[in-house]
């Protein structure tokens, strides 16, 4: 692997960002304030987003650097969150590698011809920095435009990207993915490997163009055992983490329903790991073990309750944060679509308050 070389732009704004909370609390450095954002902040529950998405396709919109910049930009001018979430889709790179997918509104991703042998797999072909030059583009003027505030690139994990792909659509059951796992290991492994690379180059692009951090977003790997996660995914995450390493910028590894698996997750490599609201925070860093801050955890349906409970709840997660030596607030997963976003903004407001130093 040739040495990583970031264009001078993203340096220069990488420089401004470096002090963030947000990048110190990924470091487990000391930190003015809790840093806050939000899995799926740029989306739905905005108005401002309906809005410039009106008559334009979910995957036209991320293939669209103006829009995708204007996206990403306005939940951090709305709730002050302490980092930008570049506005894409976990598909995205499979979109730009070829696979006949789309993203159908109140579903998700839905793949047209579904890879389950050999054959299909040989469809998949490597991803080239030029099959996303609107991601390039797009990155670098949100470094120019977010001055100091950090932005994070993401991609999907290996084994949430391979349930899409297996299964043609969104699954409850993951059965016919489990399927292929459990019955040709050898050709699940040889798509994982894949995928990975596929993961990992995407994420180098984003790095590259000057993202400050990654998120590799693992949401449907709570589906399985913690000896099938250690045999059958681990070793494709754990790539994806070892090739962007060399850049320096934090990892964090998310996923759902994932309480059982968190020492494994912590073992693939981040530098960050996030929880979900069903584990609490400090004991989902005795579990991911020493060494690595914790992301996490407001169960985000709480964002529903009138604002005193919301803070209640939200003191719950700081109370059992305060021993971590790196604490990023976050939901314990996305945004849900009907949230007020007055909620969100309300509740960035008070963690900066309540943990001002
Ligand atoms: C599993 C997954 C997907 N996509 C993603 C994940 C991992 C995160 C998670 O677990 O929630 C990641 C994702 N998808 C989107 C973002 C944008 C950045 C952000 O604000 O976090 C991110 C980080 C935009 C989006 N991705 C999607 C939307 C909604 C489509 C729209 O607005 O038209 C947005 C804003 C579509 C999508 N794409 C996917 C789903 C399940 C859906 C929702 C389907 C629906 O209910 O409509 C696949």
């Amino acid at each position: 692997m040739g040495q990583p070389t970031p264009n001078q732009n993203a340096v220069a704004a990488g420089d401004a960002a470096a002090d963030s909370a947000f990048l110190r609390a990924c470091r487990r450095e000391a930190v003015p304030h809790t840093p806050v954002w939000f899995m799926r902040q740029a989306g739905r529950s905005l108005p401002e987003y309906r809005k410039v998405r009106q008559g334009i396709g979910m995957l036209d919109s991320c293939m669209r650097p103006d829009l995708v910049a204007e996206i990403t930009l306005q939940p951090v001018r709305r709730h002050k969150v302490d980092a930008a979430i570049y506005f894409s889709d976990i598909v995205v790179p499979l979109k730009a590698i070829g696979v006949d997918l789309d993203i159908k509104p109140g579903v998700g991703p839905v793949v047209e011809q579904p890879v389950r042998s050999r054959a299909d797999l040989e469809r998949l072909r490597p991803l080239d920095p030029e099959d996303v030059g609107y991601v390039t583009e797009a990155v670098g003027i949100l470094t120019r435009e977010l001055g100091g505030t950090p932005l994070i690139g993401f991609a999907g994990a290996p084994f949430t990207l391979a349930s899409y792909l297996v299964e043609g659509g969104p699954s409850k059951n993951h059965e016919r993915t489990k399927a292929l796992m459990y019955g040709d290991p050898e050709l699940w492994n040889a798509l994982l490997d894949r995928l990975a690379d596929i993961t990992a180059a995407f994420l180098k692009v984003q790095i590259e163009a000057g993202a400050s951090a990654v998120q590799l977003f693992d949401s449907w790997v709570g589906a399985l055992a913690p000896e099938d996660y250690r045999r059958s995914v681990l070793p494709a995450s754990a790539k994806v983490f070892e090739a962007v390493a060399p850049y320096g910028v934090p990892r964090i590894h998310f996923g759902v329903g994932t309480g059982e698996l968190l020492g494994l997750m912590g073992q693939a490599g981040a530098d960050v790991v996030g929880a979900d609201w069903r584990v609490p925070v400090d004991e989902a860093a005795r579990r991911v073990g020493p060494g690595k801050a914790i992301q996490g955890n407001l169960d985000p349906a709480v964002l529903f309750a009138p604002r005193e409970a919301v803070e209640r709840q939200a003191a719950r997660v700081l109370e059992a944060a305060r021993g971590l030596d790196g604490h990023i607030f976050n939901l314990g997963h996305g945004v849900l679509p009907d949230t007020d976003p007055q909620a969100l903004t309300d509740l960035v407001a008070y963690v900066h308050e309540q943990t001002a130093r």
